[in-house]
């Protein structure tokens, strides 16, 4: 085995990793359509939200010193002049002892300056009825203050201010924020298209017969699901066999990508085509990264016709070093290539509830299930066997525990770090 002197930390790779990347470059995109892409310029509002006055309630616009006083004993009698509502504006100004009938979002007419909620008069005795609105006159109940239930022209939004700034990663909020602006179109930096390749004369396509000594292709899949979660566009090149023909008809394929990631053949078996490919067709390194599982690794570039540079990732066959390789290398290219800087996911201390054998010196990401105890602190349990080819393992577990490459084991009742891979979904 490799003295663990002599294989890479995580946050090396990763660094060397990053640096082949840069965010890509803008493209305009119907507002829905940018959901979760980073915004490439600052969005300035072009006029005042709310764009005027308006009532928070429905109910009575009048002026508050008119209410000076009232009460359900002694309550002001106003004449009603309109009835509003909203999308409309009533030029006519509320006079002395005169109020307007006004539903939520109506601008406040000229001369008023509060609104008295139905609450607070005599139509909620009355009901809110074709009677209260014929009776011509309203009796307010309670005094109201000078701007009462009224939403200021400008509260939200100042005409001239970012609304939203570059950089931003757009979520409903921010669509609608834009919406709101009369936005229908927006310019966000363009997603990374991100082929991949699955190599192994055994690996067989889903859908196809399978033959003895054969297996279905899993990393295509795992990995397609991990980029288009992370924001990317997955293109699945398909899979390359063990020939040096194959293998670089199918590399070349993918060279019109931003990314070009395959799986397996980077450690030291017999059949080295798919390292002497790599090593031939691009720039390629190989390491071996001091992590379990995930522990060998390529990554370089292509060139591609034309001359521009695609980094590639070659992350290891077994199913569940090659999600975690990606999980730690993949979704932080990603992210750079989409201008966001938040790969780094949440950690969580939780309490081991397992003994976690930790033999090599490496730094082990175990697949745990972590859940909130009946005491309120978090707990950590396995998942089962961790074998990097068990990916049921993976499929089970909702975060992984770090071990940290200088500890030897976990205990039962150990603090350990938990990075959480979703917090939304707990098998
Ligand atoms: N003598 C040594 N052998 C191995 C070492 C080592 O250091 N010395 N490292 C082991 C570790 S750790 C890993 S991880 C694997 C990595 O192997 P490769 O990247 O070279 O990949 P393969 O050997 O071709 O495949 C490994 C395993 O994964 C299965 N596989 C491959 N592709 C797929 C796919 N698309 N879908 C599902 N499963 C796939 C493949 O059939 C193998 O079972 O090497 C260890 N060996
Ligand atoms: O390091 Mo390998 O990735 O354990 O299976």
């Amino acid at each position: 085995m490799l003295p663990v002197t002599s294989m890479i930390p995580v946050e090396e790779a990763r660094e060397r990793i990053l640096a082949y990347f840069g965010r890509l470059e803008p493209e305009r995109k119907p507002l829905l359509d940018a959901l979760g892409q980073v915004l490439a310029e600052d969005v300035v509002a072009p006029f005042d939200i709310p764009p005027l006055d308006n009532t928070a309630m429905d109910g009575y616009a009048v002026r508050a010193a008119d209410t000076a006083g009232a009460s359900e004993a002694a309550p002001v009698q106003l004449r009603v002049i309109a009835d509003l509502a909203a999308g409309y504006v009533l030029e006519t100004p509320v006079g002395p002892g005169e109020a307007v009938r006004i539903m939520t979002g109506a601008p406040v007419p000229p001369g008023a300056d509060a609104i008295v909620p139905f609450e607070e008069t005599d139509e909620a005795l009355r009901g809110i009825n074709e009677a209260a609105r014929k009776a011509g006159s309203v009796r307010v109940l309670k005094a109201a203050n000078p701007g009462a239930n009224i939403r200021r022209r400008g509260e939200d939004v100042q005409a001239g201010s970012t609304v939203i700034p570059a950089g931003r990663v757009l979520r409903p909020s921010e669509i609608g924020v834009l919406a709101s602006i009369g936005l229908t179109h927006v310019t966000v930096i363009r997603r990374p298209v991100v082929a991949i390749l699955s190599t192994g004369d055994e690996i067989t396509p889903p859908g196809e017969p399978l033959l003895p000594g054969r297996i279905y292709d899993a990393n295509a899949y795992s990995v397609a699901a991990l980029v288009r979660k992370y924001g990317g566009i997955p293109r699945i090149l398909g899979i390359a066999r063990d020939t040096v023909e194959d293998l670089t008809a199918k590399i070349r394929e993918g060279l019109d990508a931003d990314m070009l990631v395959t799986s397996a053949g980077v450690s030291r078996g017999d059949f080295d085509v798919v390292k002497d490919v790599l090593a031939r067709e691009g720039n390629i390194d190989f390491w071996t990264v001091r992590m379990r599982p995930g522990k060998p690794l390529a990554f370089g570039a292509f060139t591609a016709p034309g001359g521009r540079k695609v980094p590639h990732l070659g992350l290891p066959g077994n199913p569940v070093s090659s999600m975690v390789s990606f999980e730690l290398f993949g979704r932080p290219a990603i992210f750079t290539m989409l201008g966001r800087s938040d790969w780094e996911r949440p950690t969580v201390r939780a309490i081991s509830r397992d003994y976690v054998r930790n033999p090599d010196g490496r730094r082990f990401y175990a697949r745990c299930i972590v859940t909130r105890g009946d005491d309120g602190r978090w707990y950590a349990d396995l998942t089962g066997p961790q074998g990097s080819g068990m990916l049921t393992s993976m499929s089970a577990a909702n975060a992984l525990a770090v071990i940290p490459e200088d500890v030897p084991a976990a205990n039962p009742g150990d603090e350990i770090e938990c990075i959480m891979l979703d917090w939304e979904h707990a098998p």
